[in-house]
């Protein structure tokens, strides 16, 4: 259970009575998840949920909690984060930072069909353009940076021909960033980490993305990449189920078209996609922190997926 940091319903109480919430009526531990502590939160007035941050800083948390005021205020659906009176929305609890924003509703749709990626590819779109004026930086911290300075990290937890493909897999990832084509592709604040369990869907109808704290300022290409990868792939292979592909850039298309340059890029966009999970599952299996319980993903899923990236890129044809 993603509960690194107890909190009591006393301290919860008080928080949701700072925030003029209500009375608090039930405090929740939530089972998934593995960067956070989260709780459901509910009071007399409405569900929320409490998240404490375990990693993130008291520095970097205002990019995200802001940017999902902003998207919220400009009609994207995600959770929008609750002030106190002189209207803070980065809180702390046991000197962790914390936030309460509201619950949506609705459950994750694990076993997406055409349909639940038009709905995807067609948000993100409207996300990223509702993102071009949002006025702070920070940059997708889980990019090149980190995925350089991690890959020797995890390195020796390796086989042989593993870490021929990683280490081959980061140079050209590297030499793709110093490209000038790479340098052309628009961006703005992604998501980066819009997984089918950061979105919610109440019956086939899409009510939200939620978990903005991988966000970063990054190629809107990367964001449409990591989707592709999780959305539109048969998960037992990791290959990529063509049609749900194209109705997602379909669909994203239709909203904000992908340029020329996009189409282009897409495959290797695909690869870092399949690279920073690749790279970040294998530091929490490896490396992991304390924990009630901890439940690491599976690296050798986005492992899979790189080889099958490599193997067969994809093109989408624009239609
Ligand atoms: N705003 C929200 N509305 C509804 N449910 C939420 C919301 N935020 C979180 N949840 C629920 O809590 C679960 C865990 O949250 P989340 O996925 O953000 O965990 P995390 O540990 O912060 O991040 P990660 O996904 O990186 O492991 C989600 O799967 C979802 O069921
Ligand atoms: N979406 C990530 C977990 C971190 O949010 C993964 O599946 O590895």
């Amino acid at each position: 259970m993603a509960v690194f940091t107890p909190v009591t319903p006393d301290d919860a109480a008080a928080l949701a009575r700072r925030l003029d919430l209500g009375t608090l009526t039930e405090l929740r531990g939530i089972q998934s998840g593995i960067e956070n502590t989260n709780y459901f939160l509910t009071t007399d007035r409405g569900e929320y949920v409490l998240t404490l941050f375990e990693r993130l800083t008291f520095e970097q948390l205002p990019f995200y909690l802001h940017l999902m005021k902003h998207l919220a205020q400009r009609g994207i659906p995600v959770p929008e984060p609750k002030g106190d009176a002189s209207g803070e929305i980065l809180h702390a609890l046991y000197g962790k930072p914390t936030a309460v924003v509201d619950k949506l509703r609705g459950q994750h749709q694990l076993a997406p069909d055409q349909r639940h990626c038009e709905q995807v590819g067609a948000m993100l779109a409207r996300m990223h353009l509702a993102g071009r004026d949002y006025p702070r930086h920070q940059p997708n911290l889980r990019g090149l940076a980190w995925w350089t300075e991690t890959v020797p990290v995890v390195l020796p937890y390796l086989e042989p021909a593993q870490a021929e493909l990683i280490q081959d897999e980061l140079a050209f990832q590297q030499a793709l960033a110093a490209s000038p084509a790479y340098a052309q592709l628009p961006r703005g604040p992604i998501h980066a980490d819009l997984f089918r369990d950061n979105v919610m869907f109440e019956g086939d109808t899409l009510t939200g993305f939620f978990d903005f704290y991988f966000a970063g300022v990054d190629t809107w290409l990367f964001d449409i990449a990591v989707c592709l990868n999780d959305w539109c792939v048969d998960l037992a292979t990791g290959r990529l189920d063509e049609q749900r592909a194209q109705a997602f850039c379909n669909a994203y298309d239709r909203v904000r078209e992908i340029t020329h340059d996009e189409c282009r890029l897409l495959p290797a966009l695909m690869r870092a996609g399949a690279l920073r999970f690749w790279i970040s599952r294998l530091w929490d299996y490896h490396l992991p922190r304390d924990a009630q319980m901890l439940k690491a993903h599976d690296p050798a899923h986005f492992e899979r997926i790189l080889r099958e990236r490599r193997a067969q890129p994809w093109h989408y044809l624009r239609g």
